[in-house]
């Protein structure tokens, strides 16, 4: 057996941090060796999340901290707008999957026109893969650097990205609604995630301006090979962790939703990570907790032509951890879903 490889995750006292943890701990091919804090560095892992207290794990510390030596891949789930830099000063030997937005965006203009920053490692921006994984494998297993999709891009990318590119829907008018977990906010206190203000209660949030209104649509357009402009709406649910999408198409003339659910099993048959339901089989945040699954469906709309997709995943793995160990597995050449096989939790 050869050397375990040796990695960093950077931002390890947040929510896809202890995941990250949590799902490396089964993986038999690497050796975390540092982890870092912002406010809480200094602080040992088992006090911070007292679940994994049961590990044997570095002491967290700041980043300026971590010897570099004894890193050969870097996980970054910092907060977005903190990562560039962080990124363009690391060795050039070390790979990096970073859960942030800061490099998911091909075009830099638009970076900044959506996030409201400049760009600070443009010249990185051009060698980064966007790592959904099912999509874009090859450039994945090629890259240094993996951008690790947004939590409710995922699911909808994977729920259109094969529609389109056969041209079974219409590139116009998609509807994606989607509803989040708390967790998707991270852990740091704000207002907006207190008990209180979201417990017994669901609202739209971002509604019109949500900024993974463009990092949904570069892919769309990507697979359709034409301009797509998406309508999405997020939604904050009283719930930990999930996402569910319910996604509103037009279809190619004479295409049916028997049709839709068809050309996504074909294309999905031999993911391990992507499930599509038989007919009439609803998804649920439930049968996904935990775990990297991605569930898929297809429904007939009432509304002559038009056709219901739904999607879940869990925020926390396929839409962000476990995605990343994914590209990570991609990446250095292991088996795709060492690490990555624990089934979902159920209720
Ligand atoms: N939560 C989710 O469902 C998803 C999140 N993401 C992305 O992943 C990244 C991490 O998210 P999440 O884990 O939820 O976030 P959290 O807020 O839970 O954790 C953020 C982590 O970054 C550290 N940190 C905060 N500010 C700084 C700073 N200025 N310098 C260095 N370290 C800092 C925090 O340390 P300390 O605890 O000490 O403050 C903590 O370890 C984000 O970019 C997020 O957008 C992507 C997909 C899904
Ligand atoms: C519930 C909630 O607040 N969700 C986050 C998205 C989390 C995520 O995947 O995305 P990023 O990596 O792009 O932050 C939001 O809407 O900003």
């Amino acid at each position: 057996m050869s050397e375990k490889t040796r990695v960093a995750i950077l931002g390890a006292s947040g929510y896809t941090g202890a995941e990250l943890v949590r799902l490396l701990a089964l993986h038999p091919h690497v050796r975390i060796t540092a982890l870092t804090a912002d406010r809480r560095a200094g602080k040992e892992f088992a006090d911070v999340f007292p679940h994994l207290g049961g590990l044997d794990l570095p002491t967290l510390t700041a980043i300026d901290e971590v010897n570099w030596d004894v890193v050969d891949f870097v996980f970054c789930a910092l907060p977005h707008g903190t990562t560039q830099e962080v990124i363009a000063g690391l060795p050039e030997r070390i790979k990096v999957c970073d859960l942030s937005a800061d490099f998911r965006l091909k075009d830099t203009a638009l970076y900044e026109q959506v996030y409201g920053a400049p760009h600070k490692a443009p010249d990185l921006q051009a060698s980064v893969a966007y790592g959904l994984t099912e999509m874009y494998r090859e450039q994945v297993r090629a890259a240094r650097i993996v951008a690790n999709p947004g939590c409710y891009p995922t699911g909808i990318q994977l729920a259109l990205m094969p529609l389109l590119k056969a041209g079974l829907i219409e590139a116009e008018g998609i509807i994606a609604d989607a509803k989040s977990g708390v967790t998707g906010a991270g852990r740091g206190p704000k207002e907006g995630t207190l008990y209180a203000e979201v417990t017994e209660g669901i609202h739209p949030y971002g509604v019109g301006t949500h900024r993974h209104g463009p990092e949904i649509d570069q892919g769309l357009t990507d697979a359709a090979g034409q301009p797509v402009v998406s309508t999405f709406t997020p939604h904050l649910m009283p719930m930990a962790r999930g996402i569910l999408a319910t996604i509103y198409v037009q279809t190619a003339k004479g295409a049916t939703a028997d049709d839709l659910r068809a050309h996504l099993s074909e294309t999905f048959s031999a993911e391990p990570f992507v499930r599509v339901l038989k007919e009439g089989q609803v998804p649920a945040t439930r049968h996904v907790r935990g775990s990297n699954y991605v569930l898929l469906n297809a429904f007939p709309d009432r509304v002559p032509g038009r056709c219901i997709l739904t999607a879940v995943e869990d925020n926390l793995v396929k839409g962000a951890s476990g995605q990343a160990v994914q590209n990570m597995n991609v990446m250095l050449g292991f088996d795709e879903t060492t690490g990555l096989m624990q089934q979902p939790m159920f209720p």
